[in-house]
């Protein structure tokens, strides 16, 4: 993964500090927005601080005109809220330029092209359908050979529109110079499903049908709507969060052992599983329920009722939380559900992997209180593994207990931003999502979106700072 040494376009990779600096750019469109803010530049500032990217130049965009200041404002803010800057970021903060542009002018993109110079990256931070039409605009300008494509989630608004974008940015530049941004590949823990499956003997070869009842992937949110309506509204829980991040996990814990973590190997794997996954039954009206939250407070934080957001459209009926039952359809999996869940304003701020086993094929008789199933647990937040198992427990011995094994996962190198924008410059796809890949998951979940469209499937309501719907997929949590 981080061996790569040449880009597709054959320029060095990786350049570290004391080594001959290429010239970089960072085209970021989108720069006044919350993603620039909050996680992007933040990524960046640790990674230049990491040392890569020895002569980055940072352009920012945005529709907006900001001027430099402000921008250069924006940047130190940001890379000060991920650590203090050293050298390298200053650097960046004292010389990026700001250029206010409508990506979805020819006029404005050729003037943005014209102030990049060497290696240059281009980061779409735009909401995807400004996404698609910039880079419709730039296949009839054209680019210099060797950029390099990023492109945040979701990758188009459905199918057909991922599918005409993959056409186009194809046409651009080589599908290994695109990358498709789903920060979750970033998280090192979400990385860590790969050694905890495949660099022991402990764990893989009971991950199957006949060992598995279950695999729960939950993402449970404090936060709200955080002011991003604009975006949001139009998306809702299932697009925002089902259709990338969770169906990224769920590919990492249902693929096979890839030979080696090479973007061939590591995004083919993931392809095959993605592939072979479907709605449960195919049956989207009994095995999906959307949710939105009504006014209450979160962890001692008032929040409106989603309805009630400035910038929210009621008569959308955007869920704020998405739950689905999925198959994979292989020798492995068949029977064994996948239950994805993502929520938002939730008192229970669990974000995990389940996977839930099968009871023993028999228990000694004398030995008794096996009432709960084994489980193991991958936690996103805090990055934890953890192993539910019975055991004989303390007082009389023929009376089994729970034990909880924990180890912390430990941070990460760089925060997921940083991990990804590194994959960009180094020219290694390995962490992004591969063209087919981003189709496929939409694929995937059309006939949700299809049904409740319809009206087929009730729009539920939760009081923020509560559990969610009484009648989720994932309870009961299944018992012996
Ligand atoms: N925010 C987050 O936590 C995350 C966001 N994402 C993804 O990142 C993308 C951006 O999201 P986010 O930053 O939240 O959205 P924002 O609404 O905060 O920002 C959108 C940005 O796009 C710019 N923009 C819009 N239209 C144009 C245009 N025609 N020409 C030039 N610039 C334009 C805006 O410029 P201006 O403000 O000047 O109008 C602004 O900088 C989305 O695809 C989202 O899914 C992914 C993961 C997390
Ligand atoms: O992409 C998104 O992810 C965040 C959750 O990611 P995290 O790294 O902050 O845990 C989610 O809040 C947001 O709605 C979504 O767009």
């Amino acid at each position: 993964m981080r061996t790569s040494t040449a880009s597709p376009a054959g320029s060095p990779a990786g350049h570290r500090a004391g080594e001959d600096a290429v010239p970089q750019t960072l085209l970021l469109l989108g720069a006044s927005g919350d993603l620039a803010a909050r996680l992007l530049l933040p990524g960046l500032g640790r990674l230049l601080a990491s040392g890569a990217l020895p002569d980055l130049r940072l352009i920012g965009s945005g529709m907006h005109d900001w001027g430099d200041e402000r921008w250069r404002r924006r940047v130190a803010d940001s890379f000060a809220t991920a650590g203090p800057s050293g050298p390298r970021e200053t650097e960046v903060v004292r010389s990026t330029r700001y250029l206010a542009a409508d990506v979805t002018s020819e006029e404005d993109l050729r003037r943005l092209l014209a102030a990049c110079q060497g290696q240059t990256v281009i980061f779409f931070a735009l909401p995807p359908e400004i996404t698609g039409r910039a880079a419709a605009v730039l296949a009839r300008i054209g680019l210099p050979p060797g950029t390099r494509l990023m492109v945040e989630k979701p990758f188009g608004t459905d199918l057909a529109s991922a599918r005409s974008l993959n056409d186009i940015l194809t046409r651009l530049v080589p599908e290994e110079q695109v990358h498709r941004i789903d920060h979750f590949l970033g998280k090192s823990t979400v990385v860590n499903i790969i050694g905890l499956r495949f660099a022991n003997r402990i764990f893989e070869p009971v991950l199957n049908s006949s060992h598995v009842a279950c695999v729960d992937i939950v993402f449970d949110e404090s936060l709200g709507l955080e002011g991003r309506a604009g975006y949001y509204d139009s998306a809702g829980a299932l697009v925002d969060m089902v259709q990338s991040h969770l169906l990224q996990i769920l590919a990492l814990m249902a693929m096979d052992a890839p030979p080696t973590l090479d973007a061939q190997d590591l995004r083919g794997h993931k392809a095959q599983v993605l592939r072979a996954t479907r709605v449960w039954d195919d049956d989207p009206v009994r095995w999906s329920r959307r949710a939105r939250y009504t006014a209450g407070e979160v962890h001692g934080r008032r929040l409106p009722a989603y309805a009630d957001e400035p910038g929210t459209d009621a008569t959308r009926g955007t869920e704020t939380l998405a739950e689905v039952v999925l198959a994979v359809d292989t020798w492995r999996w068949a029977g064994v559900p996948f239950r994805l869940r993502a929520g938002k304003a939730l008192a229970g701020r669990r974000k995990e992997a389940i996977i839930t086993f099968r009871p023993p094929p028999r228990v000694p008789t004398g030995l008794t209180g096996y009432d709960q199933f084994d489980r193991l647990r991958i936690g996103f937040g805090p990055d934890q593994l953890g192993l539910d198992i019975n055991i004989n427990g303390p007082g009389n011995p023929l009376d089994l207990d729970q034990v909880h094994l924990s180890a912390d996962f430990g941070p990460g190198e760089l925060p997921p931003y940083g991990e990804v924008l590194r994959g960009a410059f180094d020219g290694d796809p390995t962490l992004s999502v591969r063209g087919d890949t981003a189709e496929d998951c939409w694929r995937i979940v059309e006939p949700v979106l299809d049904v409740w469209r319809a009206g087929e499937v009730p729009l539920r309501e939760y009081p923020a700072g509560g559990r969610g719907p009484d009648d989720s997929l994932l309870t009961p949590a299944p018992s012996p």
